[in-house]
């Protein structure tokens, strides 16, 4: 995508938000030509006063110093307004591209975005997403604003002399444009080079902290210190390198004014003494030179600024590009009253392994089937649920729902109707009660309790002091794997849905108290549809149908 097209979807994302930006730049603009006006009518005031002064001619210095206290409020006024509404802006503006964002990441969940490291995501959602206030603060809004005014700073000029509207015209342009493109071109690699290691600086750190056990115990936490140390010292590089073209930038133009008022001088204490300048206009004219640089100040930061700006918006428009695995319909279907579930000839290939998971899968489930899956590890069964919710694609066959297709649903409509517990489940950051009301958010104590003792772990959570008000820690990390999974089991039984769906539940239980749960757990789904996961042998008796598969294959179904 080149740097024109990122530009104009980026201004096109910004419409909504026209209205606050054009504002925050005209404010902005007052307070530039406020802050030059102030400038030049003081040195012309000054000198008015002192040449009255020795002449003892008498003046009228009441409009003058109405004007210069007009000036600095307004300056003062419009500095604060500005920084008001171009704060506002930008503020609105983040809010809106972070639901933006989201709204596209979410359909890529999570066959797509398995292709991305989560520290990589974090960076393109929170850091990328932020780059982004660049492009109005500190490039959009400064170029309008330097474009504007240097037109009226000539403009004025060309009423004393076009010999003094060329001076400034000249250096102007020098650090208006030279200098922010020779800083643009020598910044380029590093600014968008910081973008990219301040993610993947992200990342490791993120990999360093969840991993800090493996890390430790198989050695490698100085190797991952190293990798850790050279991106950090990379981004240093690059910030300082940055810092210093700032540096070297802001002296350039710092010595552009001081050229322009001197050579304006040179040129203009002639204009005086052959009478063709009044001699208060000097002053005013050597001020407003040295003010008039104000406008371009911020130029060649919006140069540097800008290929990390692209940059980070390019990572963003990556992913908003993506096409999901799995294509919405148009117009959704609507959920069918009977969950009679139909695959026919269904084949799954993962495209990343290439690994063909599910192979002419034919497989009748009518609603109310207490179904269990068994087969060695790797054979499918996951990959059998993942079709079902539409996670991933197939790639030949069909799934129908009481006879519709279910890519006639759509997606979020389908999972309603699916409770599952993964042998991973994912807990939050919150209490255990809050954790299990994510499934049936009206839920009364009696259902969660139920829920629990069904799943075996209600004993456990009564034990605790604060009982289902404990805190569980990040990903549930102050439980043990098996009671991770326990409340999992939980969370899936509370969810209302048509479809329950447990993988492993069985896991880390002792043989009698696995049985005994699978079998409270079917007589608790009687009318609904089970389908249990499993490994193990244990508690397929109470099952209608069992279902073997090996390799993506049904091997046996009975
Ligand atoms: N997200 C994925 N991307 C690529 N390949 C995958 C993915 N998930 C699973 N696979 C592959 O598909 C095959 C079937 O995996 P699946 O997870 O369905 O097996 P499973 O029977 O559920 O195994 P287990 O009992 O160990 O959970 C495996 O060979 C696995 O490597």
């Amino acid at each position: 995508m080149s740097n024109w097209q990122v530009t104009k979807r980026l201004l096109i994302l910004m419409r909504p938000w026209y209205g606050w930006m054009l504002l925050g730049t005209l404010l902005s603009l007052i307070t530039i030509i406020a802050n030059i006006s102030l400038m030049a009518l003081s040195g012309w005031f000054i000198a008015t006063m002192a040449m009255a002064g020795i002449s003892g001619a008498s003046v009228n210095y009441f409009t003058p110093a109405a004007g210069i206290r007009g000036f600095a409020i307004a300056r003062t006024a419009s500095r604060y307004g500005e920084r008001l509404v171009t704060h506002e802006a930008t503020f609105r503006l983040l809010a809106t591209l972070r639901t933006w964002f989201y709204e596209h990441l979410e359909p890529l969940a999570p066959a797509i975005l398995q292709n991305y490291r989560s520290g990589d995501l974090l960076s393109r959602i929170r850091a990328d997403i932020d780059a982004l206030e660049n492009f109005y603060l500190r490039i959009l809004a400064p170029l309008l604003v330097a474009a504007i005014t240097s037109l009226i700073i000539l403009l004025f000029l060309l009423q004393f002399s076009t010999l003094l509207a060329l001076i400034e015209l000249v250096f102007l342009m020098i650090a208006g444009i030279v200098v922010p493109l020779f800083v643009n071109k020598l910044a380029q690699q590093a600014s968008t080079r910081q973008i990219e290691t301040n993610s993947e600086l992200r990342s490791a750190v993120i990999d360093s902290t969840q991993g800090m056990s493996e890390l430790l115990i198989y050695g490698a936490a100085v190797k991952q210190t190293e990798r850790v140390n050279a991106l950090s010292d990379q981004l240093l590089d690059d910030q300082q390198h940055l810092a210093k073209l700032n540096g070297g930038s802001a002296s350039a133009l710092g010595l552009c004014a001081n050229l322009t008022m001197w050579l304006m001088l040179i040129v203009a204490i002639p204009m005086v003494t052959s009478g063709n300048l009044a001699p208060a206009n000097l002053p005013m004219l050597a001020l407003f030179a040295l003010a008039s640089f104000e406008a371009i100040l911020p130029l060649p930061l919006a140069f540097q600024t800008l290929p990390g700006t692209l940059a980070a918006a390019r990572r963003l428009f990556e992913i908003v590009d993506t096409k999901p695995a799995v294509i919405e319909p148009v117009t959704p279907a609507v959920m069918p009253e009977r969950f009679d579930i139909e695959i026919d000839n269904a084949s799954l290939c993962y495209p990343i392994s290439q690994i063909n998971a599910l192979e002419s899968i034919s497989l009748s489930i009518p609603q109310g089937t207490h179904l269990a899956i068994v087969g060695p590890s790797g054979s499918g069964k996951s990959t059998l649920i993942n079709a079902l919710m539409r996670f991933w694609p197939i790639e030949s066959g069909s799934i129908q729902l009481d006879g519709v297709n279910i890519e006639q649903f759509s997606g979020e409509d389908l999972r309603l109707q699916f409770a599952v517990a993964t042998q991973q489940s994912t807990l939050f950051n919150s209490t255990i009660k809050r954790n299990l009301l994510l499934a049936k958010r009206d839920a009364t104590d009696d259902e969660v309790v139920q829920a629990c003792k069904l799943s075996q772990i209600h004993e456990f959570i009564e034990s605790l002091p604060e009982g289902y008000e404990t805190w569980i820690g990040e990903a549930g990390h102050k439980l043990s794997g098996g009671q991770i999974r326990r409340l999992g089991i939980a969370r899936a039984l509370l969810k209302p849905a048509s479809v329950l769906i447990l993988d492993e539940p069985g896991e880390g239980l002792d043989s009698v108290t696995e049985q005994k749960m699978l079998q409270a757990i079917s007589e608790n789904a009687k009318g609904k549809t089970l389908i249990l996961i499993t490994h193990h042998l244990v508690g397929l008796e109470n099952m209608d149908q069992i279902v073997q598969l090996e390799q993506g294959h049904i091997v046996k179904d009975q």
